[in-house]
């Protein structure tokens, strides 16, 4: 069911330092994009295009951040989440659901204004995923 690899998440606590590093030692500054603050996921977030995947660097934004309590437990960051493309986000839903695999919440616009959705990393093997629509409309 699952598709392409869209990201490979990685948690920060200094994403201007994660930046850098990608900047200046591991990437080139072209594939590193500029911080993008995403309220209502609690997160911001820098992209580095890889050619044939994308990291995404993830710092927390607000009160609530859901990586604030992953930063306590990995103090200096980690990997995070790896997300994967499926053509409709609502027949994949039912499928893990269908497989006993815990849903977190609802879909929501993620950072490339597409529908996401996270699965629980204690029903994927340890690893937290999430699924993105491969377009704003289904099929
Ligand atoms: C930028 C927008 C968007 C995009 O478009 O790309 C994003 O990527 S936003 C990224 C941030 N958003 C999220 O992570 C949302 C989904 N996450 C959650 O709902 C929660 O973080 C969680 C996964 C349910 C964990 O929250 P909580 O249960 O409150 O924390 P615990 O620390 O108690 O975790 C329970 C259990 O799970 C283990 N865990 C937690 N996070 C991860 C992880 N990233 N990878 C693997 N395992 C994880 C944690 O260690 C606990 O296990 P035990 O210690 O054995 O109890
Ligand atoms: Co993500």
């Amino acid at each position: 069911m699952i598709g392409r690899l869209n990201h490979i998440a990685i948690a920060t606590p200094d994403l201007q330092a994660a930046a850098q590093r990608y900047r200046d030692c591991l990437a080139s500054p072209a594939q590193v994009s500029a911080p993008l603050a995403l309220p209502e996921h609690g997160v911001t977030t820098v992209f580095v295009d890889t050619g044939n995947t994308k990291l995404e660097l993830l710092e927390p934004l607000g009160e609530q951040s859901p990586i604030a309590k992953f930063l306590e437990k990995n103090p200096e960051g980690g990997l995070h989440h790896l997300c994967f493309e499926v053509p409709d986000l609502a027949v994949a839903i039912t499928t893990v659901k269908a497989s006993g695999i815990r849903v977190l919440g609802e879909p929501r616009i993620g950072a490339h204004g597409l529908p996401v959705v996270f699965l629980h990393p204690k029903d994927c093997g340890g690893v937290l995923m999430e699924l993105e629509q491969t377009s704003a409309t289904a099929g």
